[in-house]
């Protein structure tokens, strides 16, 4: 057995595009459109770990243009990537309008939200790295 993907739905694709990929570094891996199902699926992954995906599932809008909201369960948990630099990861993620709902003030775990407020959690490869501001201070925010 092998792990392929997990899904998420998505509410709108392009924030969810600017979250996973111009924010987190995911990279797309493939996408198709169904026409009879009316959906968008993209698949992103970590560059150089391009097996274990995210499959986004946009389902398009309805006659109203209405999309769905989803609310998410609480039998999901998160999403997890190692990092080679959480300070650097949270940096460019606040860059791009994301909140560090949990910062790594142990320098080692953080953990983000997604649009659709799916958790993402990154953890530091290797050795936690030593505290550091404005993390070792930073408290967390939000449902966190
Ligand atoms: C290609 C493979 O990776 C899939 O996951 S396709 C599975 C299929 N997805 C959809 O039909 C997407 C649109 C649908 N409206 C939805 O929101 O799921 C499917 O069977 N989905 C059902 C599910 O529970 O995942
Ligand atoms: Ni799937």
């Amino acid at each position: 057995m092998k792990y392929l993907h997990t899904m998420v739905r998505v509410h709108d694709l392009d924030a969810s595009m600017r979250f996973y990929r111009d924010a987190l570094g995911l990279v797309e891996v493939k996408r198709s459109e169904h026409e009879a199902g009316r959906f968008t699926l993209v698949y992103l992954a970590a560059p150089g770990d391009e097996d274990a995906q995210v499959e986004l599932t946009y389902n398009w809008p309805d006659a109203d243009g209405k999309a769905e909201v989803y609310t998410g369960g609480r039998n999901f948990g998160h999403l997890a990537y190692a990092v080679q630099d959480i300070y650097a990861a949270c940096a460019k993620l606040q860059q791009h309008g994301v909140t560090i709902n949990r910062p790594p003030r142990d320098g080692r775990m953080a953990f983000v939200r997604s649009p659709d407020g799916i958790s993402v959690e990154l953890l530091q490869a290797g050795p936690a790295l030593p505290p550091a501001e404005p993390w070792a201070s930073m408290p967390n925010t939000g449902s966190w």
